[in-house]
């Protein structure tokens, strides 16, 4: 049967999710293509572009089997599905503010208003906490709702913090979240097969983005104190190399590390010490 996958059709989330679904190898709309349901035969799916709030809302209706959408989006939405895989794009953090002097933390809230345009997400947090405030549920913009007189704190993402800034707001208390795309399936199924497909392709695409492949000559002697350094995802590979005493090193390390590892594994006596980029892979 075909698989049925949701993709955010417009805002942060869009772009990169498809990105990250072609490099899966999935056919997708062109840049700036406006069309909402796109066949792949080759893969026998479907894509249905769809506004992110509501994909965790198909996916636990099953009406399709799979989505891309925010971890916020997820929760506030209550629906029936769960968190797969992060994708590591479309991060943010969901913040309070308020006019400085309005409030220290999240108990002095009761009988204050809140607005915000993820009110599921802020009734669950405020009745597990037992703060009584009262939520304002808006669409977007919210930053202006204290000007405006209809709320006193508001809860909403803070990216660059800019505007807060501009609307003379401050962050008040711990992120009440920390978000990230993520992929969604409908909760307590038995999984089929084929979104397990789906969840390998996309987890080698995370892997070929955070790593590199790391290949260096180092004396045999040493051998073990160099593996310290690239310990590999389970272990590295080890070769004979022509040369006596000496033998060849491959193993995966984060992308991240990648220059600090070279350096230290300098200091040990590697040499011949190569990157390379892994352009996909199954784990
Ligand atoms: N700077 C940001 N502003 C808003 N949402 C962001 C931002 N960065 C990442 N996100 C994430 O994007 C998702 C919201 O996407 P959505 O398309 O609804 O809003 P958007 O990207 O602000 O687009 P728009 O408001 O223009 O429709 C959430 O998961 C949110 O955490
Ligand atoms: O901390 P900053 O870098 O200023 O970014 C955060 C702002 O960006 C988003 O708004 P968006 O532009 O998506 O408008 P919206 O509220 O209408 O969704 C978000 O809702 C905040 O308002
Ligand atoms: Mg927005």
């Amino acid at each position: 049967m075909t698989l049925r996958i949701a993709v955010p059709n417009k805002g942060s989330l869009s772009g990169p999710a498809a990105e990250m679904m072609r490099e899966a190898g999935y056919r997708q709309r062109a840049d700036g293509g406006r069309e909402l349901v796109l066949r792949d035969p080759d893969n026998d799916v479907e894509f249905f572009y769809l506004r992110p709030r509501d994909i965790a809302v198909y996916v636990g209706a099953g009406t399709v089997d799979a989505g891309i959408t925010g971890r916020d989006l997820l929760l506030d939405s209550g629906a029936s599905a769960e968190e797969l895989l992060a994708l590591g794009f479309g991060g943010s953090t969901f913040h309070f503010a308020a006019r400085p002097g309005t409030a220290e933390k999240v108990s002095d809230f009761a009988g204050l208003r809140v607005a915000t345009s993820y009110a599921g997400l802020l009734r669950d947090y405020l009745a597990e906490r037992g703060v009584d405030a009262s939520v304002v549920r808006l669409d977007g913009a919210v930053e202006t709702a204290v000007q405006l007189g209809v709320a006193d704190v508001i809860a909403d993402v803070v990216e660059t913090g800019t505007t807060l800034r501009q609307a003379g707001l401050e962050i008040l208390g711990e992120p009440i979240l920390r978000s990230e795309a993520v992929l969604i399936a409908r909760a307590d199924d038995e999984r089929p097969a084929a979104i397990d497909l789906l969840l390998r392709r996309l987890n080698g695409v995370m892997v070929a983005r955070g790593y590199v492949m790391m290949d260096y000559d180092i004396r045999a002697d040493r051998v073990d104190e160099a593996s310290a350094l690239t310990p590999g995802l389970e272990s590295p590979t080890v070769s004979p190399l022509h040369r006596e005493g000496w033998v060849a090193v491959r193993a995966m390390v984060p992308r991240a590390d990648a220059q600090r590892v070279m350096d230290d594994l300098w200091a040990v006596g590697a040499r011949a010490i190569l990157v390379t980029e892994i352009l996909a892979c199954r784990i």
